[in-house]
């Protein structure tokens, strides 16, 4: 086993011909997909299509039955996957914070790679205000001393966001980061996610939803899987067509794109 460092070329992920098998049941058959630096994925699929297996191996949380998975230039199998896993901007919506900790305690949390603060453990300046800087541009500026349990969902949310960026991965995975939230909430954060992409041209997304309003207008890439399998993949502009979602989501529908963001109608 070695001990990973990030490479610095080639695909942040490339998973190349997976299957993951359980108790004899194909979850995800002949899957494959290469992450670039600064490519904004959309992993979309009906309940059960496979999103969550897909993006846990892409996470070095699990290790598929045939096929390779490369994580930040790193074959799953021959490296120490805790070490890889602490690369990758994961985010945990059940983040287990027990303390009545800040935001930006909770933040800082991010670069100790711990639930609680470490003891003794200071930030430098430069970290103090990295932690301001994507507290502020996560929209939570005014929320910087609150305290974890007295904060929204959507407060959560976007803490838990700036806690995944704080030691600078080239990766962030998000599963359905806008489950739950009120309309307002889910605007701030895809917001958000839009103005960390902008400030952060090389890091790599890849983001899991069923919803296509939950988009981020910055998404460049799609990954449609149906049944564990792909039913298309690539530019967004060619994958998220009315076709394809009809065929994923096995019901017909019309999509349309309106100032960079989707909606989508019944087809009657
Ligand atoms: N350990 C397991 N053994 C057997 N089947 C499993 C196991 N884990 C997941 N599954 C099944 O695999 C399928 C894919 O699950 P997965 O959670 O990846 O789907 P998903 O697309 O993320 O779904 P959702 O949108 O509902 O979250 C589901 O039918 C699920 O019940």
């Amino acid at each position: 086993m070695t001990h990973p460092r990030p490479a610095d070329t080639g695909p942040v992920l490339r998973a190349t011909d997976v299957d993951v098998v359980r108790e004899g049941t194909h979850l995800l058959r002949s899957v494959s997909i290469d992450v670039h630096p600064g490519q904004h994925w959309a992993l979309l699929g009906a309940n059960g299509a496979g999103k969550s297996t897909l993006l846990n191996l892409l996470g070095a949380h699990g290790h598929p039955t045939r096929g390779s998975v490369e994580v930040l230039g790193h074959r799953l199998g021959a490296v120490d996957m805790r070490a890889l896993r602490s690369l990758v901007g994961h985010i945990n919506p059940r983040h287990p914070l027990r303390s009545p900790l800040t935001v930006r305690q909770v933040v800082l949390t991010g670069l100790t790679n711990t639930t609680e603060p470490v003891p003794r453990w200071q930030p430098t300046d430069d970290e103090t205000t990295r932690a301001e800087r994507l507290i502020s541009v996560l929209g939570i500026a005014e929320r910087d001393q609150a305290r974890w349990d007295t904060l929204s969902q959507g407060e959560r949310g976007r803490v838990l966001i700036a806690r995944a960026l704080m030691p600078q991965p080239r990766l962030l995975l998000l599963d359905e980061p806008a489950t739950g939230l009120d309309l307002a909430a889910r605007e701030q954060l895809l917001t958000s996610l839009d103005q960390l992409r902008h400030d952060h041209p090389d890091l790599a997304t890849v983001l899991v939803t069923h919803h296509l309003e939950e988009l981020p207008t910055g998404t460049t890439h799609a990954l449609l899987l149906r049944e564990g399998t792909t039913l298309a993949r690539g530019p967004v502009d060619q994958v998220l067509t009315s076709d394809h979602v009809s065929k994923c989501f096995n019901h017909p529908v019309h999509l349309a794109r309106d100032h960079g963001r989707w909606h989508v109608r019944a087809r009657t």
